[in-house]
């Protein structure tokens, strides 16, 4: 059952017709694959979201958990409408192939940023926020498992971002909102939903999103999103950046036959002032969200690598830094193009142009991952992460290959330390699974260790 004042609200933007697909109603299962990673076979696909060339609707749900694809990283399981960032990426871009920096500024689990990053031009950088500790975890399993090497991930506030200064071209600011879009997925957000709820949010939203107006460059780019459907977090919050702050509304091309509703005035009429999209379940598919763009005034044309092109030092080879094993750089398929440092026991690798942002986002946010975790010092082994194992940047020959099936890809995602076939060389040996990256196991002859992240594993019942 919806709150009486909730439907008040929906009538009152003369969206009482959606308030029973609202209210129940299967939502839709759909995902979408990862076009940098190994093919995949999606069971039980029956049609393309129509705003992303990477998403499928599924006629029923599967076990993701049973399906190591899922684990490989070569799809990610999202509601359609959530994938309508990929199309707004690459449309507000255009063909300009210039690499751009970004901010996911409320990212976790990840879904936006691994759809925003298949829509970016080739060497941009990213760097995906969350500020709730055990969210930014899951984001830094997702953002490794997707395998972009230019990818910083933070925990922190946008406030930390805002005293960065200006300097990132776009913006993904999807901020927590009062999920009425989620409220048939989601039986909490029926239950916690109040005009109060709603008020605070606002509050919260402004605050978040004049912080990300101070980190944004003039004449970048702020996608403003929410999943749900009052005016005050969505059509009254983008007239503000527009009036107070100075933006200006940005135009998303978009096919009428996808049912998208524009934004919305009080009186429950068309404002043709503002470039909204709004999703409704029952006349979307998809759960509901709210989508602007709005760009900060300035040249856009400075819509380049933030970075200043100038040679970065920063390699491991600062003072103390201890010495990076020699190995390192030779499991990468470019190492020319990757600093390569070591800190602590760990070895790791980012892509040398976007050094000095990395420098920048750890003076003053805490980074929890960037780019490629190569591998841990352990006695006189540099022991390979399955950071390594997830990312495009891995030489393809890097390691001996062994071929796993399905019930044995479970098991090794369980925990389970394979038998290699004979003939496998001692060491490191990377499993694959149709030809894809799995995981690493370290090879002693009659039997092997798993290296997967404990954390990762399958539970077993
Ligand atoms: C709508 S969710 C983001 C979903 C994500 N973009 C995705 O597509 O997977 C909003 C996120 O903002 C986070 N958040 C909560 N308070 C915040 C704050 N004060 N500043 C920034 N983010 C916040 C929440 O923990 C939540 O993960």
């Amino acid at each position: 059952m919806l709150p009486e004042r909730f439907i008040e609200m929906l009538r009152g933007l003369r969206l009482g017709d959606a308030a029973d697909a609202i209210a129940g109603g299967e939502p839709e299962v759909s995902v979408r694959v990862n076009p940098r990673k190994a093919p995949v076979s999606v069971e039980n696909a029956c049609g393309q979201v129509p705003w992303c060339r990477e998403g499928w609707y599924l006629s029923e749900r599967p076990s993701f958990t049973l399906d190591p694809q899922w684990h490989q990283g070569r799809y990610y399981v999202q509601e359609g409408a959530s994938m309508f960032h990929s199309h707004v990426v690459r449309s507000v871009i255009g063909s300009d192939p210039c690499p751009i920096t970004v901010l996911d500024a409320c990212a976790a689990p990840g879904g936006k940023t691994t759809a925003v990053l298949d829509a970016l031009p080739e060497g941009s950088v990213v760097v995906a926020n969350e500020y709730v500790p055990s969210r930014a975890a899951v984001l830094r399993e997702n953002i490794i498992k997707w395998g972009y090497p230019a990818v910083i991930v933070t925990r922190g506030d946008t406030g930390q971002f805002a005293r960065m200064g200006e300097v990132f071209d776009l913006i993904i600011g999807d901020v927590p909102c009062s999920g009425e879009g989620m409220m048939r997925k989601d039986s909490e957000a029926v239950e916690q939903w109040s005009p109060g709820l709603v008020r605070e949010c606002a509050a919260r939203q402004w605050e978040i999103v004049t912080n990300l107006w101070d980190a944004l460059r003039p004449g970048g780019l702020l996608v403003y999103s929410t999943c749900t459907f009052n005016r005050e977090e969505n059509e009254l919050t983008v007239r503000r950046i527009l009036d107070e702050l100075g933006g200006e509304s940005v135009p998303v091309p978009v096919v009428s036959e996808w049912g998208i509703t524009p934004a919305i005035l009080e009186d429950g009429t068309e404002d043709s002032g503002m470039h909204c999209y709004r999703f409704i379940p029952g006349r979307t598919r998809g759960e509901g969200l709210f989508v602007s763009v709005i760009r900060k005034s300035g040249e856009p044309s400075c819509m380049r690598a933030v970075v200043p092109e100038r040679r970065s030092k920063v390699k491991g080879k600062a003072k103390g830094a201890p010495a990076v094993p020699a190995e390192a750089s030779g499991w990468l398929s470019d190492p020319g193009a990757y600093a390569v440092y070591s800190e602590g026991e760990r070895v790791s690798a980012f892509p040398s142009v976007h050094m000095p942002l990395l420098q920048l986002v750890r003076r003053h946010v805490d980074v929890i991952h960037e780019g490629v975790c190569l591998g841990t010092v352990k006695g006189r082994d540099l022991v390979p992460s399955q950071s390594l194992v997830m990312s495009h940047a891995m030489r393809r020959d890097a390691f001996p290959r062994v071929e796993v099936d399905r019930a044995a890809a479970l098991g090794y995602l369980r925990g389970d330390s394979p038998v290699m076939p004979s003939g496998t060389p001692r060491g490191f040996v990377l499993l694959t699974y149709q030809g894809a990256p799995l995981g690493m196991v370290k090879n002693l002859g009659s039997r092997s260790n798993t290296l997967y992240p404990q954390p990762w594993r399958i539970r077993r019942m």
